[in-house]
Formats: C-alpha cells, sequence, structure tokens
C-alpha cells in the first residue's frame, strides 16, 4: 500500500542492491555509455548509489557521498546517456515488480537530479 515508504515498495534493501547492481551492469557495458565507467570501481559505485537511493526512498540509510555534481564532475555525461541509463532503472525496477505508480514517484526524486549530472 502506498502508505508505506517508498523504499518497502521498492521491497527494501536487498531488492534495491539488486536493481542497482543491474542498472549498472548494463550501463557500464553498453557501448553507448560504457566510457564514463572506465576505470572505475563498479562494486563501489554500486554500494554507494544503494544508499543514496535507499535514503531518498525513506529508508535507514545516510548517504556519505559526495553531491551529484561533484560526483560526475568531469564526466561530461550527456543528456542522452543520462536517458539511456534512466531507461535501464525503469526497466529492471519492472523486472522486479515494483508498480508503476512506486516507479513514478521514484522518477519524481531522480528527475530534478538530471541538471547536476548532466553536463559536469
Ligand atoms: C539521477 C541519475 C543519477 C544518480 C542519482 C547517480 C548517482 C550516483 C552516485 C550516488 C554516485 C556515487 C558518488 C560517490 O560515491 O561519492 C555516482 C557515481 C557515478 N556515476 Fe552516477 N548517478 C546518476 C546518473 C549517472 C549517469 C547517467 C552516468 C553515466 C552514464 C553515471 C555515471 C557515474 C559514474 C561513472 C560514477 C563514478 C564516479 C567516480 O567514482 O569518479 N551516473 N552516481
Amino acid at each position: 500500500a502506498s502508505d508505506k515508504p517508498l523504499y518497502d515498495r521498492l521491497g527494501g534493501m536487498r531488492q534495491i542492491n539488486d536493481i542497482v547492481s543491474k542498472t549498472i551492469d548494463r550501463t557500464s557495458s553498453d557501448p553507448r555509455t560504457k566510457r564514463s565507467f572506465e576505470g572505475i570501481k563498479l562494486a563501489a559505485v554500486k554500494e554507494s548509489v544503494a544508499q543514496h537511493l535507499c535514503e531518498l526512498s525513506g529508508g535507514p540509510c545516510k548517504y556519505e557521498g559526495a553531491s551529484m555534481a561533484k560526483a560526475h564532475a568531469g564526466l561530461a555525461i550527456t543528456s542522452e546517456e543520462f536517458d539511456i541509463m534512466d531507461a535501464y532503472l525503469a526497466e529492471e525496477l519492472s523486472a522486479h515488480g515494483v508498480a508503476d505508480a512506486d516507479k513514478a514517484e521514484l522518477q519524481k526524486l531522480l528527475g530534478p537530479m538530471k541538471p547536476d549530472v548532466v553536463g559536469k
């Protein structure tokens, strides 16, 4: 039910970890988006992104990484690259049984971060 925190409706930490891991695996191996991940320790990024999503969705986490602008500084991520990752995330959310309304709620939290991620 939607009275539960989004964190719970996403399936808690177990599911968030899996959704993030698969989204990052797909983004970092797609020829259209892999360049940003060259030389990056994927396990560390996955851990950090999962903590960030946990906190953002009202879960019991404290994200202690960099701001979104700082985390993506120097990567010059394009709007197209952002949208590709976003589409992988949407597919993984569905594949993990997250309802459309809950996907939309997460999208509302992530969408406004686009200007902090793109073109830095
Ligand atoms: C709303 C969208 C996004 C969010 C919320 C997000 C979130 C994050 C977070 C939390 C970190 C870890 C920062 C830290 O540990 O200090 C990170 C790092 C990173 N992100 Fe994103 N990200 C987004 C989009 C993207 C996109 C579209 C790409 C590339 C296609 C990308 C590539 C990376 C890379 C390569 C790193 C590692 C940077 C490094 O370690 O130097 N991110 N992101």
